[in-house]
């Protein structure tokens, strides 16, 4: 694909990062840091797309650039919408959840198009089954420092890999970006 610096990752995340470069796309990373308070009332799909927009906005008022692209990631089980933990104990709690049943991870995307002041976004999902986890797995995979920055306390790229019997849908949208859905948006939009 060819160079295209007008394309700005509002993302911190590592994960977003490697994935979006591995579609063969130049673009620059700039961090869009927002509050990420769940609102009352709010859906799963609402929330992500919420903060997806206001992501990759926050970015597109003061980078440079033409594209900006945001995204959120999140963990529902049996209804409880699940983010980062806040500690050692709720990760625990997650894990325990997590264990031996199915959940759903959604991610939503935002692309922000600034010159033709319009955005598209779209909330994707992959249902995710877990093997039932033992209390000592659980506890050496929380002492390894993974779960604290990851959605529902897991990182299906790293060492939970062995956790997750199947999954149904898009891979990359577990990891932090459905990057099918990504690439085909920009296309769409005339950014590639
Ligand atoms: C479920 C799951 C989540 N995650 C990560 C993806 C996201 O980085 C993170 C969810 O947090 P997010 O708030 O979506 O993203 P972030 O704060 O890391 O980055 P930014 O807002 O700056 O874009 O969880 C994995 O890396 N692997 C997984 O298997």
């Amino acid at each position: 694909m060819p160079k295209n610096f007008n394309i700005v990752l509002a993302s911190a995340s590592p994960r977003r990062v490697e994935l979006l470069s591995s579609a063969g796309i130049d673009f620059e990373v700039m961090p869009g840091d927002v509050d990420e308070t769940l609102l009352p009332g709010e859906t799963p799909e609402q929330h992500v797309l919420r903060l997806a927009k206001s992501k990759a906005e926050t970015v597109a008022r003061k980078g440079h650039g033409r594209y900006f692209i945001g995204a959120d990631t999140i963990v529902v089980c049996d209804g409880e919408i699940m983010g980062k933990p806040q500690d050692s104990t709720d990760a625990e709690r997650m894990l325990k959840k997590l264990s031996g049943v199915a959940h759903e991870v959604i991610t939503g995307f935002a692309v922000v198009d600034r010159e033709a002041g319009c955005t598209v976004a779209e909330a994707v999902r992959t249902k995710v089954y877990f093997k039932p986890l033992r209390d000592e797995e659980i506890a050496a995979y929380i002492a390894t420092g993974c779960p604290f920055d990851k959605a529902g306390a897991y990182a299906i790229q790293g060492g939970a890999a062995h956790m997750v019997r199947k999954i149904d849908g898009s891979y990359s949208n577990v990891v932090g970006l459905p990057l099918c859905e990504v690439v085909e948006t920009l296309r769409n939009m005339g950014a590639l």
